[in-house]
C-alpha cells in the first residue's frame, strides 16, 4: 500500500457561523491521483484549501506525515506541497518567467542561480508556455495564464524536493480555461508527477477527465464527502443523478461520428432548441 502523505480526520471548516465542509476524512497517498467532483458550492475548493493548510480547520485534524498542518512552519509546508489556485490575479506587470519563479520564493535559497533558472525553464516547458517566457503575464489569455500557474506550482515542487521527498500537489480546477488538447496535456503531466511518487489532488468538473485520470474519487455534496473510491465503483448513474440533480437517465448514445456522450438534461435542451423551442 502507498504511504500516506496527508491524512484528514473528521475535518470541518466553518466561517461566520456557516459550515462549509463537515466531517470529511480522507488520505492522500504517495503515487495516487485523487480527484474531487461535485456540484458548484459543494465545498471542493474549501476542502482543498483546508488540506493544503491555507485554511485552519475548525474541527478535526490535517496531518502531513506525523505533523499537524497547523503547526508546520510556512517554509516547511511550502516545501511539502504546492497549490495551483482557481484564480490568480497579479497587481504588477510580471513576466511569465518571473511568475513561474515565484514558486521558488522562500524555499529555493539553497539553489544556485543556474539551478533556479533550469528549474523554471523545465517547468515552463512542461506547462507548454516556454515560448511565452518574456511576455507580461496580464497580457496572456485565460488558458495561457492557467498554464503559467501550473508552471509556478511545478517550480515550487521541484525547489521543495530538496527539502522533502513526501510531496503533494493541489490543483483547483486546473483545466477550467484549457482547450481539449491542453486539458489532456496538463493531466498527463499530473499523471507523470503522480507516477514519480507525488500525491496529487485535483478538483474538477469534467467527470470524463476525472474517470480517465484519477486513481481515487471523492464526491462532495453539501460540504460532505458523500462517496469515495475508485472511479468505476463511484461513478454510477444513480450517484451522478443524485449528486448533480440530473434526470436519472444520464447519458444518451452519442450521435454517429461524435466522441461525446451528452448528459440527458442537456440533450433534452438541445433537442428542444433544434425543434425551434426557446429552450428556456
Ligand atoms: N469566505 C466565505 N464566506 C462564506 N461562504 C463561503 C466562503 N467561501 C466559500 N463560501 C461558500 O461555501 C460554499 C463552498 O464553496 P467552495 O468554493 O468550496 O465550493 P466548490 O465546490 O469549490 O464550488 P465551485 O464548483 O463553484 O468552484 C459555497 O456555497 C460558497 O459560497
Amino acid at each position: 500500500m502507498s504511504a500516506s502523505v496527508v491524512t484528514a480526520r473528521k475535518v470541518g471548516y466553518a466561517t461566520r457561523g456557516k459550515v462549509l465542509i463537515d466531517d470529511v476524512s480522507l488520505t492522500l497517498a504517495a503515487g495516487q491521483l485523487t480527484a474531487v467532483i461535485g456540484p458548484n458550492g459543494a465545498g471542493k475548493s474549501t476542502l482543498l484549501r483546508v488540506l493544503a493548510g491555507e485554511l485552519a480547520c475548525s474541527a478535526g485534524t490535517v496531518h502531513y506525515g506525523g505533523e499537524d498542518a497547523r503547526t508546520l512552519p510556512p517554509w516547511r509546508l511550502a516545501a511539502r506541497r504546492a497549490v495551483m489556485a482557481q484564480t490568480a490575479r497579479l497587481a504588477f506587470p510580471f513576466s511569465v518567467r518571473e511568475v513561474a519563479a515565484l514558486g521558488i520564493d522562500g524555499i529555493g535559497r539553497g539553489l544556485t542561480r543556474e539551478r533556479r533558472r533550469a528549474v523554471v525553464t523545465t517547468a515552463l516547458e512542461k506547462a507548454e508556455v516556454a515560448h511565452l517566457a518574456d511576455r507580461i503575464y496580464q497580457t496572456l489569455s485565460g488558458g495561457e495564464q492557467q498554464r503559467v500557474q501550473f508552471a509556478r506550482a511545478l517550480v515550487q515542487l521541484s525547489a521543495g524536493r530538496e527539502a522533502s521527498a513526501d510531496q503533494v500537489l493541489f490543483l483547483d480546477e486546473p483545466t477550467s480555461h484549457l482547450d481539449m488538447s491542453h486539458q489532456l496535456q496538463l493531466m498527463d503531466e499530473v499523471r507523470g508527477l503522480t507516477a514519480s511518487g507525488v500525491a496529487t489532488f485535483v478538483t474538477i468538473h469534467d467527470l470524463n477527465l476525472a474517470a480517465a485520470y484519477a486513481d481515487r474519487l471523492v464526491v462532495m455534496c453539501g460540504g460532505r464527502a458523500v462517496a469515495q473510491g475508485g472511479p468505476h465503483e463511484i461513478l454510477t448513474t444513480a450517484l451522478i443523478a443524485d449528486v448533480f440533480g440530473l434526470d436519472s437517465r444520464i447519458g444518451e448514445p452519442a450521435p454517429p461520428g461524435s466522441a461525446f456522450i451528452l448528459p440527458h438534461a442537456h440533450a433534452e435542451k438541445r433537442r428542444s432548441l433544434r425543434n425551434g423551442a426557446t429552450g428556456a
